[in-house]
């Protein structure tokens, strides 16, 4: 499947890195054949292009990934690709948010995909789990830390009492933040995130300038040190509810306890909760900006368009290898059986072994014949 990629910057560089090298059978079948670029000194090869027309134009691209960012000319590709008949992916979640109803109506119309994991979560499978969760049941609520720089800076100035401005060129070097990073910590990538997570859980499109939404740009710390006299810190927070009128929304700093789950995410990572009635809550964490998780995001929505055109693939039968090397904790009263293995005797019935396979230790504990043995492995520092 011919793919054509527009902007190569952090996103859709990371894009085409991993579609070029292709490590499993299925990416093999994606080929970037085009992409857009507005600087032709920046050319990296035959395949970039200033003229936006080479790919629309080009019936054999079927998909164009956007990752150009900001509003415009982004949304103004994405319409036009999506009325050349060509499925959309898109990490920009300020276009797609804004434009939502338009470029979905449009997609439905035409029988297309908008792919939009990328914009949510950075290389969570957020967006996807909500689908998932609603397929079977609504969504009650979510919640999340869904702004990588943002969370970068809160957590560098909380355990390392780093400053505001220096922990946001950093995140600015790492390639979280936007090209205008005002939205990261004013709360407003947060909105468009919340505003398309409430799109799909809830079916319903809400105008991100209708939601409450309130950065970080302020903080200091002394809000910390209250915040840790309170056993507390502080994360930038999106959430979203159903209620009985339709559903609210809301993008604020909360001080959250220290050593819950979102008090524990750090860096640029997000975590994402949901609450539905049988799954009760869930929780979904990982890298929420950067290169490589958001790329991993948008290739999966690229894949996912791929399967849906694909037959089922195939399994190819295959033996369990045996794992590394590892040390166990036994506690046996057949412990002698483990004598030429033990490293370290912690009891008359309980050792640590050197290091052995998992068959190896498997032989040991059938000599053993002992029942009531306790077997453990032991977690590398
Ligand atoms: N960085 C991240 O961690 C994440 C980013 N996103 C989203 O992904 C999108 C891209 O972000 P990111 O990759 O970080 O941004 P970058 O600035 O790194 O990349 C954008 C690229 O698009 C190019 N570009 C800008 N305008 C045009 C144009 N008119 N035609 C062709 N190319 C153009 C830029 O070129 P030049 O530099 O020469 O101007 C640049 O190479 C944004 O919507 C962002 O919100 C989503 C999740 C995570
Ligand atoms: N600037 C964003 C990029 C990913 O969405 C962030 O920091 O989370």
């Amino acid at each position: 499947m011919e793919i054509a990629v527009l902007g190569w910057g952090v996103v859709g560089g990371g894009m085409i890195k991993l579609i070029d090298e292709a490590k499993t059978p299925l990416l093999k079948q994606l080929h970037v054949k085009r992409v857009l670029i507005h600087r032709p000194e920046k050319a990296v090869d035959d395949r970039c292009t200033t003229d936006i027309n080479e790919i629309l134009n080009d019936p054999e691209i079927s998909i164009v990934c956007e990752c150009i960012g900001g509003l415009e000319p982004a949304h103004e590709y994405a319409k036009k690709a999506l009325e050349k008949g060509k499925h959309v992916v898109t990490a920009n979640k300020k276009m797609l948010a804004t434009f939502a109803s338009e470029l979905f109506d449009l997609a439905r119309q035409k029988d297309l995909t908008i792919g939009y994991e990328a914009c949510v979560g950075g290389g969570i499978p957020w967006i996807a789990n909500l689908e998932r969760i609603k397929r079977l049941e609504p969504v009650e609520a979510f919640q999340g830390i869904l702004n990588g720089t943002s969370n970068y800076i809160l957590s560098q100035m909380e355990q390392k009492g780093a400053g505001f401005a220096e922990c946001l060129k950093k995140a600015q070097e790492l390639g979280y933040a936007e090209s205008d990073p005002s939205d990261d910590i004013d709360g407003h990538d947060v909105c468009y995130k919340v505003v398309l997570s409430a799109l799909t859980a809830f079916d319903q499109a809400v105008d991100p300038k209708e939601v409450p939404t309130f950065g970080i740009r302020h903080l200091t710390k002394e809000d910390f040190a209250f915040a840790k006299g309170q056993g507390r810190t502080i994360k930038l927070i999106g959430q979203g509810r159903k209620t009985a009128e339709g559903v609210s929304l809301q993008v604020l700093p909360v001080m959250v306890k220290a050593d819950s789950l979102l008090g524990s995410v750090s860096l640029n990572f997000n975590a994402g909760k949901t609450w539905s009635k049988s799954l009760g809550p869930a929780a979904f964490v990982g890298q929420g900006a950067g290169s490589f998780p958001t790329a991993h995001a948008a290739v999966q929505d690229l894949l996912d368009i791929l399967e849906a055109n694909s037959p089922v693939a195939a399994f190819e039968p295959a033996e369990n290898q045996a794992g590394d090397k590892q040390t166990f904790y036994v506690r046996s009263q057949k412990i002698s059986v483990f004598a030429s293995v033990t490293q370290e005797k912690v009891s008359d019935d309980a050792i640590v072994t050197k290091p052995l396979t998992i068959d190896e230790i498997g032989q040991l504990l059938k000599a053993a014949k002992d029942e009531d043995l306790f077997l453990a492995g032991i977690e590398d520092d």
